[in-house]
């Protein structure tokens, strides 16, 4: 069994866990459902540099990369820093998150908030605009067609904008629909770790130019972003590259002023 396979089991039977204490009609109780929802992909559209700062305190390609940070500083410095959005990992077992912390990131930023999850079930989308996210996500390779159709349609109901992820040409054309708002290619391949930029440049043009094109993982400096601008990325998710340094922000900071 690969690794994503393992996480994706363990997701079901959390859910399961999750479904039997908290029911829906408690989560649509939640302060934050009444709250309008920051769109991210205007502000891809509207930014030079398209920078998506990711939460991650442990990955099981990386192990730990910070344990030091609290969420709060780390969204207010992001903010600071002018990036688009805000990624907060909410997996506990395998990246250290929770859906605390994406609490406590809405409750320190007005950015547009990616709930970074596994979605396997439509009460993990309640989750997320409960727990104030503007955006899911939805992988491709542990989704069927029905699912993705499916979970972006609930998404968009209640406002929440949907970033579909890809890793190859396969599951590009098994998932493109209306109800999706942006697709990201991983970089990293979530079944073996290897990471090659070359996977956005070669997946870019069979993307249809109705959605907004986000590269995802690997990339470390502004010359792999200068790279994959021409290719019509307008969005970047970066993670480690801040979280590992001592100041999240002040490095994202830095990172955009070399960018633009
Ligand atoms: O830390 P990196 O290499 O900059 O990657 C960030 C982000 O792309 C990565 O965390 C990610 C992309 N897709 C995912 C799906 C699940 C968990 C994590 C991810």
């Amino acid at each position: 069994m690969n690794i994503l396979d393992q996480i994706v089991n363990d997701k079901r039977k959390e859910v399961d866990l999750r479904r039997s204490l908290i029911p829906t009609s408690q989560l649509e109780q939640s302060v934050l459902f009444e709250r309008d929802s920051i769109s991210l992909t205007e502000r891809l559209k509207n930014s030079d540099s398209g920078i998506i700062a990711e939460h991650k305190r442990r990955s099981p390609s990386k192990s730990i990369i910070n344990q030091n940070l609290n969420v709060f500083d780390v969204a207010q410095g992001y903010e600071s820093a002018g990036v688009c959005g805000m990624s907060v990992l909410t997996d506990g077992k395998y990246f250290g998150g929770s859906m605390d912390d994406l609490l406590l990131a809405r409750a320190s930023c007005n950015l547009p908030l990616l709930r970074k999850e596994f979605i396997i079930h439509t009460y993990q989308i309640l989750e997320a605009k409960a727990y104030g996210a503007d955006v899911i996500l939805l992988i491709a390779s542990i989704l069927s067609n029905i699912e993705i159709k499916r979970f972006s349609e609930f998404a968009k109901s209640l406002n929440l904008e949907v970033l579909l992820e890809i890793h190859n040409e396969e599951e590009l054309h098994k998932s493109v629909m209306p109800s999706l708002d942006m697709i990201g290619v991983n970089n990293r391949n979530l079944k073996t770790f290897e990471v090659s930029l070359e996977t956005s440049k070669r997946l870019s043009t069979l993307i249809p130019d109705d959605f907004i094109k986000i590269s995802e993982s690997g990339i470390s400096n502004v010359s792999s972003i200068k790279e994959l601008q021409p290719y019509g990325y307008q969005g970047f998710l970066i993670g480690e590259n801040f979280m590992k340094t001592d100041n999240a922000g002040e490095s994202a900071k830095s990172f955009i002023k070399n960018l633009i």
